[in-house]
C-alpha cells in the first residue's frame, strides 16, 4: 500500500533534516528534539478530541491533518516513514480478509 501525498510529504520532511530551523517549522521541531515533537503530537491529539466532541466536521479534519502531520514528523525524526505504518495496516487488513474468507468457508 502507498499514498502519493504521504510519500511526497515524507520526502520533504526528510529533506528538512538539513534545513535552517529559522526558516522551516519542521527543521525547528527536529532542532528542539523528541520531547517537543511528542508534546506536539499530544496537543494535536487533544485538539482532535475536542473538535470531535464539538461535532463540526471542518475543525475535526483540520485537527486530524495537524495530528497526522506531526506523527509523520515523529516518524521521520525516528528514521522511519509512513510506508512502514501503511504496510502494517495492509498486513492487518490482509489477515482480517483471510479470517473473513475462512469464516465464510472460502
Ligand atoms: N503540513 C504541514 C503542516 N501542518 C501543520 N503545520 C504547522 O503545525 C503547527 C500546528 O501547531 P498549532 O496547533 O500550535 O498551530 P496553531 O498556530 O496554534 O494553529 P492551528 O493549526 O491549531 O489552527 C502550525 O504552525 C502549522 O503551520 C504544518 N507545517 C508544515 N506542513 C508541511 O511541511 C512542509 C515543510 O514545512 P516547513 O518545514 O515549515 O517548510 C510544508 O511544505 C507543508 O507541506
Amino acid at each position: 500500500m502507498s499514498d502519493p501525498v504521504l510519500a511526497q510529504l515524507a520526502q520533504v520532511l526528510e529533506a528538512r533534516k538539513g534545513a535552517d530551523p529559522e526558516g522551516s517549522y519542521v527543521a525547528s521541531l527536529y532542532d528542539r528534539g523528541l520531547d517537543v515533537i511528542l508534546k506536539k503530537v499530544g496537543e494535536e491529539a487533544a485538539e482532535t478530541l475536542i473538535a470531535a466532541k464539538n461535532g463540526d466536521p471542518d475543525p475535526l479534519i483540520h485537527e486530524l491533518a495537524d495530528l497526522w502531520f506531526h506523527t509523520l514528523v515523529l516518524l521521520a525524526h525516528q528514521g522511519l516513514g509512513p510506508e512502514r505504518v501503511l504496510a502494517e495496516l495492509e498486513r492487518r487488513f490482509g489477515l482480517s480478509g483471510l479470517e473473513e474468507k475462512a469464516r465464510r468457508g472460502g
